[in-house]
């Protein structure tokens, strides 16, 4: 929690025409984080993910990358992003490495030293050579992630990388997303319409519905098992104010703030509500499963 996030999301909106596809969407990715942004198909997923790479503009709010405003200091902020949005381009009749050196001399800062630690990290090493036209999906995604990372960006983001992919390939993916957030300290932004992929491969998800964060919540504690995380709803005097303390990570139901916590959690929360001169009338705790959440809020037929 004490790190300062790498990418955060402050009410992002986005209109189209007369419709609000994207509605004051909020919430942060820390260092060394694999994060997922689950939603149902047309929930608005890409379109967000459009918008923190500055594919697409904003209606209002702000995504900070680092300390650099996408709106503001888009040069800045982009530097420290990776991402693989659309199909990474690649030139299917050169070899895994030769594409990598290509995209590696438009950065001087990226040594051949760094190319082949990219490579270890995505697991390519015996295929490297092979032309890219011979390479599975699976493969051919490595090699995107392993382009993204060259220049040792900040964040790394993935617009559902585990379509098409087999099993295998999953787990695979997961666990170089993995490697890479651990390894290099990179924060990892993936999105999915599939539950089971993103508690396989995530530490915290975002839940997103017709382009509104329903749900943030852990789903790995620290020791990498699941935690015990619970719904927690705080009734207070001034619900606005005390959202605000806890913004990216709280959320409005019922006027009420609500937030994921585990046991430590609900008195650290109460303590700072408390010192912050909010009044706490009371603390309900609901306990429910991810997936009955994701449930109960989108519909059965999103779960994979
Ligand atoms: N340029 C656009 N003009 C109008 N509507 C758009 C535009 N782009 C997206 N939308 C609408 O915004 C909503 C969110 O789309 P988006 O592609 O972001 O969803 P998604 O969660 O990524 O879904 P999927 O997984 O199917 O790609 C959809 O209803 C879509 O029709």
């Amino acid at each position: 929690m004490s790190q300062a996030p790498v990418v955060r999301l402050q009410n992002v909106t986005k209109v189209i025409g007369k419709r609000t596809i994207i509605d004051r969407v909020s919430f942060e990715v820390r260092p060394g984080e694999v994060f997922g942004f689950l939603g149902p198909n047309g929930s608005g997923k890409t379109t967000t993910i459009r918008m923190i790479v500055g594919l697409m503009g904003m209606s209002s709010g702000d995504i900070h990358i680092g300390t650099h405003s996408v709106r503001t200091e888009f040069p800045k902020a982009i530097v420290q992003v990776g991402a693989i949005v659309e199909n990474p381009e690649m030139y299917k009749f050169l070899t895994g490495y030769q594409n990598l050196l290509h995209y590696a001399r438009m950065n001087p800062s990226i040594t051949k030293e760094r190319i082949q630690e990219v490579i270890e990290l995505v697991g390519l090493q015996d295929r490297i050579h092979d032309k890219v036209k011979k390479y599975s999906l699976g493969m051919r995604q490595r090699l995107g992630v392993a382009q993204a990372v060259m220049h040792r960006p900040k964040l790394l983001v993935l617009d559902e990388p585990t379509n098409g992919l087999d099993p295998a390939g999953i787990r695979e993916l997961r666990d170089y997303l993995r490697r890479l957030a651990q390894d290099e300290g990179t924060a990892v932004l993936v999105s999915s319409h599939l539950l089971s992929e993103m508690e396989l491969m995530c530490d915290r998800v975002a839940i997103l519905q017709k382009g509104q964060i329903i749900d943030v919540r852990s789903i790995r504690g620290q020791d990498g098992d699941a935690a015990t995380l619970e719904e927690v709803q705080f009734d207070v005097d001034h619900p606005d104010a005390a959202l605000g303390i806890f913004e990216g990570s709280g959320r409005m139901v019922d006027g009420q703030l609500a937030l994921s916590l585990d046991r430590a959690g609900i008195a650290a929360i109460n303590r700072r509500l408390v010192e912050a001169g909010i009044n706490v009338y009371g603390i309900h705790v609901k306990t429910k499963s991810l997936e009955d959440q994701f449930l109960e809020m989108t519909g059965s037929e999103t779960i994979g």
